[in-house]
């Protein structure tokens, strides 16, 4: 697998303040990396140095490198990372309104995303937009709403849809679920996963929830203090951390199944019924919302590592 993105020594500075030190990461294509850590651990800063969008006073130092992209993201001008963003990387951040324009409809934003980077001609960009909506499961009619006319789950979906429209190599999503509610956190999660795996982009997902790591992701990064203490698989990190700081963290988290359901990938006999999507028990499911019921965009050896999200927790029925 060769990796889609490389970061080498990135640090991050503001005036004489280190917030973000030596940061060493890489992310395959069709990987799904989570980034993990508290508040103020330096995950979004370390997102927006990929992206080349640090406020004018934070400066950031090291490589980023995409293997799409024949230069180095670092200290690269404007010019350059606007062409890069959107096209090559695209971003989710936790609040829709901020990515969408509340003066234009749906369908123009959709289709203009194609129009800039020029990934489609205009005639075939409204039908292109159609199918985008399609796939996040959207009625048509959606193109013609305003944003302010959308749900909080449906405008994220859409930002989803913008930020696939031109089939980026990266897709960065920083807490792209934190203000959905509970059954709208799962489906806008398998949207982002079904999204990533028909493309094979790579994924690199911000949370600070540690069983939407365990849902969507293979490999995990630890940051602590502006560093990345510890990495690995998703099901070794979380069930044999080795950082004094990720055992903190698995112990506060509302997850204390995390580990133990983790541990049982092994002896889980697959079997038909209901269950979350991407759930390591692929049995019938207690807790299943309609959102968990859909059919799974993944089966064997990609199921491995996935783990219920449900609140509640994947007890069998
Ligand atoms: N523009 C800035 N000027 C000074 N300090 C900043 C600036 N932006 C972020 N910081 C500081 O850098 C540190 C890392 O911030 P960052 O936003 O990356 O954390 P985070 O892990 O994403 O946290 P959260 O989960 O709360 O979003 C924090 O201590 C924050 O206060």
């Amino acid at each position: 697998m060769s990796d889609v993105l490389t970061v080498r020594g990135l640090s991050v500075s503001v005036r004489d303040t280190t917030l973000v030190s030596d940061v060493d990461l890489t992310v395959g294509a069709g990987e799904r990396v989570g980034l993990i850590g508290e508040s103020g651990s330096g995950k979004s800063l370390t997102a927006l140095s990929i992206l080349g969008l640090l406020p004018e006073d934070v400066h950031a130092t090291g490589s980023v490198r995409l293997e799409s992209v024949d230069h180095e993201l670092i200290g690269a001008d404007e010019r350059h990372l606007s062409r890069v963003r959107g096209h090559d990387i695209a971003m989710v951040f936790q609040e829709p309104m901020t990515a969408l324009n509340p003066t234009m409809r749906i369908g123009d934003q959709v289709a203009e995303a194609m129009l800039i980077h020029k990934t489609r001609t205009k005639p075939t960009a409204r039908t292109a937009a159609a199918d985008l909506l399609e796939r996040v499961q959207l009625p048509t009619e959606t193109l013609r709403a305003y944003p302010h006319q959308l749900s909080g789950g449906q405008r994220q979906r859409i930002v989803l849809a913008l930020a696939l429209a031109n089939d980026p190599a990266l897709l960065i999503c920083d807490e792209p679920t934190t203000a959905l509610d509970v059954t709208v956190q799962a489906l806008v999660l398998d949207l982002i996963v079904r999204g990533v795996l028909e493309r094979s982009s790579a994924l690199l997902f911000i949370t600070h929830d540690l069983a939407v790591v365990a849902t969507v992701c293979e490999r995990v990064l630890v940051m602590y203090g502006g560093r990345v203490v510890e990495s690995g698989p998703v099901s070794e990190v979380f069930t044999r951390p080795r950082h004094r700081y990720t055992e903190g963290l698995l112990a506060a988290s509302d997850l204390e199944t995390t580990s133990r359901r983790l541990t049982t990938i092994p002896g889980n006999v697959p079997s038909a019924g209901h269950f979350p999507s991407g759930c390591v028990f692929r049995t019938r499911c207690a807790h299943a919302t309609a959102a968990c019921e859909q059919t799974p965009p993944w089966s064997g050896p990609e199921a491995e590592g996935f783990a219920c999200f449900h609140p509640a927790g994947g007890a069998d029925a």
